[in-house]
């Protein structure tokens, strides 16, 4: 019982010392346990939905992913992601779609919007996932799921980014997806960008400072690091796990290294090629001509529109 009470004094103190930006980062449990002894008010962050989904049904009841949105504060972030999600879904989702599914904070709310869609119109939408987080998505939201083999032809993806610059051009993989992403998206007539107004740049780093992700065969990690810096300068690090001893692992079991790159002009095109054509790399996060239209959610709850 003491060491209960201490727990929750813990949790408590814990909430209260660390920024909000850190508590983002919690599973949905801990959301619980702090919501449930009443202290802060503290989002449960769409990433969370994995977690909610898999943690008890105390958790799913208390956690405020599982309440209604109007309960909860949003963010002006989480409310311009939601715009352009909804917005995206509701102008490009058409009845009889085969439609990519993509990855990140983003793209969950377009599945919720698309969940609705299928329900209240009746529409008939099969689903092909870019990664294991979406793959739960379609299945928890009762989309029909599909893959590749079965669909290779998509009518459209829709998917997040980290940094979308001028020309669309755009950085992924900040959750680690790029690979399956870029598979599905390169499958699809148009792929749709949803995302807030914190990624658009002139320029690929003005805004997004993680680097451009590449996701590398395991033992190929060193070598591939070394090729980077040595020809395109920079610092290509190996992304570490932040629950879990040593590198993130994706979902092809394989690494994911942040290239820090110089600041200076470039031609996203040919360093693309150049990244690719080092051995030991599977794919990177740049995408270049691949965005058919970007839906960026505004600060002030209105959504802005480009296309190339
Ligand atoms: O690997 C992750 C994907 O590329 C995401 O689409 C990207 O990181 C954007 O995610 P979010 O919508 O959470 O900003």
């Amino acid at each position: 019982m003491a060491m209960a009470k201490a727990t929750v004094v813990g949790a408590y103190s814990l909430v209260g010392a660390v920024s909000r930006r850190v508590a983002r980062y919690l599973h949905a449990s801990d959301y619980c346990a702090i919501r449930a002894i009443g202290t802060a008010r503290v989002r449960c962050v769409s990433r969370c939905a994995l977690w909610c989904q898999v943690k008890t049904q105390s958790c799913k009841n208390l956690c405020s992913h599982h309440l209604s949105h109007s309960s909860v504060e949003m963010g002006s972030v989480d409310a311009a992601k939601k715009a352009a999600a909804v917005k995206a879904v509701d102008e490009y989702v058409k009845n009889n779609f085969v439609l990519g599914i993509g990855s990140g904070s983003t793209i969950v709310y377009a599945v919720e919007r698309l969940a609705e869609r299928v329900k209240l119109e009746n529409l008939s939408i099969v689903c092909v996932p870019t990664s294991f987080q979406a793959r739960q998505l379609i299945i928890q939201h009762n989309l029909i799921l599909s893959d590749l083999e079965r669909n290779p032809k998509l009518d459209c993806a829709i998917d997040g980014a980290d940094e979308v610059d001028a020309k669309l051009t755009l950085i992924k993989g900040g959750g680690g997806c790029l690979t399956q992403e870029k598979i599905v998206a390169s499958c699809a007539k148009q792929l749709i960008i949803v995302c807030d107004f914190m990624k658009d740049s002139k320029a690929l780093g003005e805004k997004y400072k993680k680097g451009v992700p590449i996701e590398v065969i395991p033992m190929a990690f060193v070598p591939v690091q070394r090729k980077i810096e040595e020809d395109l300068g920079g610092k290509a690090e190996l992304r570490m796990a932040k629950q879990k001893a040593g590198p993130v692992v994706t979902d092809n079991g394989n690494f994911i290294l942040d290239w820090i790159f110089p600041e200076k002009s470039y031609d996203w095109e040919s360093t693309n090629t150049k990244i690719k054509m080092i051995p030991g790399v599977v794919e990177t996060g740049l995408f270049v001509n691949m965005t058919h239209k970007v839906f960026y959610g505004m600060a002030d709850g209105s959504v802005k529109e480009k296309s190339v």
